[in-house]
């Protein structure tokens, strides 16, 4: 397994399937930004209330050969070995990039657990082995990563900006961070000083020597 983060802003993808598992895939590909169209007979109700509010589009049909045109990203939810054998041939002659949550093998892609904590994104996963122990890992986690790292990028991303104006190379930058984000600094954050660990960093940024 390759691990990317799909850049989906507003590009076009398709849930096949209405069930509970459409409906968390759907709910992913939201937080994600992606324009989310499902094709299915029947939806459960909290796919109902996303096309109510118009987050999504339901197409209010059976899957048929052709639905993936004008996709980039396809999830087969509908727990068919004949229907997800179709879906594959489809997604190879178009080039869409296929999930299909019953069966690994079809698949160009599996989904992690994750935490998101603004632009904060942790993943746990387990080559498909145990869906289970992603999601125990990710309840587990979700205590240790508050917000208070989100916090601190949103901050550091100004500090950036500062570390690239003042030191001239890429390679100054890379040994500046790997020093500078030290285990006293992310003390700081911890304890939410973020300002005194603003001010560390930039203390380190003028008096940084190569
Ligand atoms: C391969 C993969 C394909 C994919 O969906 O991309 C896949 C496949 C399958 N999952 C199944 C079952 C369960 N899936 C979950 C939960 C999650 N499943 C997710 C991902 C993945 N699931 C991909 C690999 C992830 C990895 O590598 O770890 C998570 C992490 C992400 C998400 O869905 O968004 C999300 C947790 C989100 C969270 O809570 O944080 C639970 C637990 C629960 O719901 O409580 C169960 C029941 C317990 C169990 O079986 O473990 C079955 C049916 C097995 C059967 O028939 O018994 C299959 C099919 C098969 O295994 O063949
Ligand atoms: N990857 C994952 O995270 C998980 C996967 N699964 C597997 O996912 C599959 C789906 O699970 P559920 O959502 O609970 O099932 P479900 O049976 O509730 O949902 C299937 C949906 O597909 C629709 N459908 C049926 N035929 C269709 C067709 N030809 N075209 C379009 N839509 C069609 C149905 O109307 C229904 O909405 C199962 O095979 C299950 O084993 C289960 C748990 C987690």
């Amino acid at each position: 397994m390759y691990p990317i983060n799909l850049i989906l802003d507003n590009k076009p993808c398709v849930v096949l399937g209405g069930g509970h598992v459409a409906l968390r895939k759907v709910k992913g590909l939201l937080e994600a930004k992606a324009k989310v169209t499902v094709i299915s007979p029947q939806i459960v109700e909290g796919l109902a209330k996303l096309v109510e509010t118009k987050a999504i589009i339901w197409q209010k049909k059976c899957y048929e050969q052709g639905d993936l045109t004008d996709f980039i990203l396809a999830i087969c939810a509908i727990g068919n070995e004949e229907v997800n054998a179709q879906v594959r041939k489809e997604a190879n002659q178009k080039k869409v990039i296929l999930n299909v949550v019953d069966r690994l093998e079809f698949c160009d892609f599996a989904l992690p657990a994750k935490i998101r904590r603004g632009d904060l994104l942790v993943t746990f996963s387990t080559n498909g082995k145990s869906p289970a122990l992603s999601r125990y890992l990710r309840c587990k986690m979700e205590r240790e990563f508050d917000e208070t790292y989100a916090n601190w990028l949103d901050k550091l991303v100004q500090l950036r900006k500062e570390a690239i104006e003042k030191l001239p190379t890429s390679d100054d930058r890379e040994i500046f961070w790997r020093s500078a984000l030290s285990d006293d600094v992310m003390e700081l954050v911890r304890a939410k000083k973020y300002d005194e660990a603003e001010a560390s960093i930039r203390d380190a940024i003028s008096g940084f020597r190569a």
